[in-house]
């Protein structure tokens, strides 16, 4: 319980959007509607907007885009600069930030249940998204191995809970997809409770990365999951993937499917999760990625 407290913190100073959102006028954040309950983050969402109005040389776009960024803790919104802010994405990078490469990686092992998950106490993030978002190929992105994690064409190729021990001090894990159309009901609800018992009992969890495909517009099916895991307190970071899939013909290019799932989401989210944009194939957001889970990992670890 006392690491899910400390989780919930990490998500405190959270907010929309970075570039994008710049351009556009944004709402009042306090206009909008709040699925995150919990009272913490309320009181920091004070102290973010209280810190930022101290600075009266600020200008009010300037405000604007600085509520919109991920700012970690240990950084105070006035003080962040241009350079802090990884390119690709609304995360600003503090202190927490450490050594972020990977030398080793070994797949411990598969669960079929939430409670035969390893219980050395040891961090980790999850990976999570729909059939096919290409969860399995953004972990073989990371550690820059082709076939730690298994990927297909064919949607539904994860089926259990797969970990990952990264540098013996961390874990990865590969979980399956969600809103596979083909899986009879009974395997759509099986996923959903087995997953979320995993949500609601892995007190290791640092944060949860909700891969979105970017080479499609927003899909319900990921509005609902967002919108679920923030109900349930649980933190997240919206990792765009496939960002390199150029739209021949009629389709929206994967930049303009990004910003109008974010436009979506900022509708629920108070303070809106960070966000990076990624693709497996030309390695765009590795490092960064890799940069961010850092600091949350540091953070917790502390
Ligand atoms: N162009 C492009 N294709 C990608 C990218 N990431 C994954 N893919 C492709 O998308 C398909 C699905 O990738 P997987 O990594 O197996 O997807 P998954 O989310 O693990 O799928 P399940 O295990 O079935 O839930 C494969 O054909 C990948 O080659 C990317 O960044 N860019
Ligand atoms: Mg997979």
């Amino acid at each position: 319980m006392m690491l899910r407290s400390r989780l919930l913190n990490l998500q405190i100073p959270s907010v929309i959007s970075a570039s994008q959102f710049r351009r556009s006028s944004t709402p009042s954040l306090l206009s909008v509607r709040y699925p995150l309950s919990h009272s913490t983050i309320r009181n920091s969402h004070q102290h973010a907007s209280a810190s930022m109005t101290r600075n009266s040389s600020v200008s009010d776009t300037e405000k604007t885009s600085r509520t919109v960024l991920f700012v970690p803790p240990g950084v105070e919104p006035n003080e962040v600069n241009d350079d802090m802010i990884l390119p690709g994405s609304n995360i600003v990078i503090g202190p927490y930030a450490g050594d972020s490469k990977i030398k080793e990686v070994e797949f411990v092992k598969s669960s079929g249940r939430a409670k035969d998950c390893p219980k050395d106490n040891r961090p980790e993030f999850a990976i999570l998204g729909r059939s096919n978002v290409g969860k399995s190929s953004l972990i073989n992105a990371l550690v820059r191995k082709k076939e730690v994690a298994l990927t297909s064409k064919k949607p539904g190729k994860t089926q259990l809970i797969n970990h990952f021990l990264v540098n013996k001090s961390w874990y990865i894990v590969d979980l399956p997809g969600y809103g596979f159309a083909k899986a009879s009901e009974a395997a759509r609800m099986d996923w959903s409770s087995f997953t979320k018992g995993y949500f609601m009992n892995r007190d290791t969890l640092v944060a949860v990365m909700l891969l979105i495909d970017a080479s499609v517009p927003p899909q319900k099916i990921d509005l609902d999951c967002a919108n679920w895991l923030g109900r349930n307190d649980v933190p997240i970071t919206f990792v765009f993937t496939k960002c390199d899939k150029m739209k021949v013909g009629k389709g929206k290019r994967p930049d303009e499917n990004m910003r109008d799932f974010q436009e979506l989401i900022r509708q629920n989210y108070r303070q809106y999760p960070p966000w990076i944009m990624t693709s497996s194939v030309t390695g765009l957001g590795r490092d960064e990625l890799l940069l961010h889970m850092s600091q949350l990992r540091n953070y917790w670890d502390q």
